[in-house]
């Protein structure tokens, strides 16, 4: 069994990115430039959008976090997602997700100006990757590729099935795993919390990818020998023994399932690290204007 080393490969390509902007800027280009709006203090936001903003350091990018508390109405929301989309210095930028109910997410994000949609959420981006035209693709999906990548994970005739639909990881992670390329060229299913079979699915596919944000959901004998198990999930799961309160659980029971496997990314460690290098390497393309204009 081999254990899939995202917080490793993750720094090697903050490196590899810090490098080029070093050279950008050494032939008298612009640094990239990220702003991350953040709404309300949710605990795992709070940790990812600092986590963000520390990337952006060490890939030699400019940041900008711009807060606001929990009761910020959708329209001044809205207006400074029109005022970014306007902003000449400002490359790409996220919307921090979840937001507070009383903003409607999918409102937000049509609302970002797709060439500066570095999360890949905007309808634009969604469609031109589910088609294999040049966009930005989500994080989370395209971090798990460079995982398959750089593990040199065959996908080709694949059995991959994915749990859970959600729009920022299932549909995506389905959509790439079938594309005609190197990781994918897989056949996919996708199950979810109405899909009868279930369990067989998983006990027959080569390649696992968990990510219905339910802790400990698959187990060992959901699946066969030498199964790739990738584990997206990131719940934080109380734990009065700890100082923090919780444990941050994935949705694989990794002690009993690790042993079957091939290959397993842990949490943490895993997919989360490959998450945010993968919001870096989008906000490279941004700052070189490699996918739009
Ligand atoms: N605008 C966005 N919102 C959200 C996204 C996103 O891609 N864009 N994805 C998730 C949260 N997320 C990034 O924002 C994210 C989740 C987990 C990690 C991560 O590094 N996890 C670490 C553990 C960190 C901890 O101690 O809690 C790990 O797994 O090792 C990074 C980013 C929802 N929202």
């Amino acid at each position: 069994m081999t254990l899939i080393d995202g917080k490793a490969i993750s720094e090697q390509v903050k490196q590899e990115i810090a490098t080029e902007v070093a050279e950008i800027v050494e032939r008298g280009g612009k640094r990239p430039h990220l702003a991350a709006i953040l709404v309300g203090h949710d605990g795992g936001s709070e940790t990812y959008v600092a986590a963000k903003v520390k990337a952006c350091e060490a890939c030699g990018f400019k940041s900008s976090l711009i807060r606001y508390e929990t009761d910020v109405t959708e329209e001044e929301l809205l207006a400074k997602v029109r005022e970014l989309n306007e902003d000449a210095d400002v490359d790409g930028f996220i919307v921090q997700l979840p937001l507070p109910k009383h903003i409607s997410e999918q409102k937000v994000i049509e609302t970002i100006d797709y060439r500066k949609d570095v999360d890949g959420f905007h309808p634009i981006n969604v469609g031109r990757m589910s088609i294999g035209l040049p966009c930005y693709v989500s994080a989370t999906p395209n971090g798990i590729l460079e995982l398959l990548k750089r593990y040199k994970i065959e996908t080709s005739g694949k059995k991959c099935v994915v749990l859970g639909r959600s729009n920022i990881v299932g549909k995506p992670m389905a959509a790439l795993m079938m594309q005609k390329a190197y990781p994918g060229d897989a056949t996919v299913t996708v199950c979810h919390s109405r899909s009868k079979a279930l369990v067989k699915e998983c006990q027959e596919a080569d390649i696992i990818i968990a990510a219905m944000g339910q802790p400990n959901f698959v187990k060992a004998e959901m699946v066969k020998e030498g199964a790739v198990v990738i584990d997206v999930g990131t719940t934080r799961v109380p734990d009065a023994t700890r100082k923090s309160g919780f444990k941050l659980t994935g949705d694989v029971k990794f002690d009993e399932v690790a042993p079957k496997c091939s290959f397993i990314t842990p949490v943490p460690g895993g997919v989360g690290p490959m998450t945010i290098v993968s919001l870096m390497k989008n906000t490279l393309l941004a700052g070189k204007k490699a996918i739009y204009q």
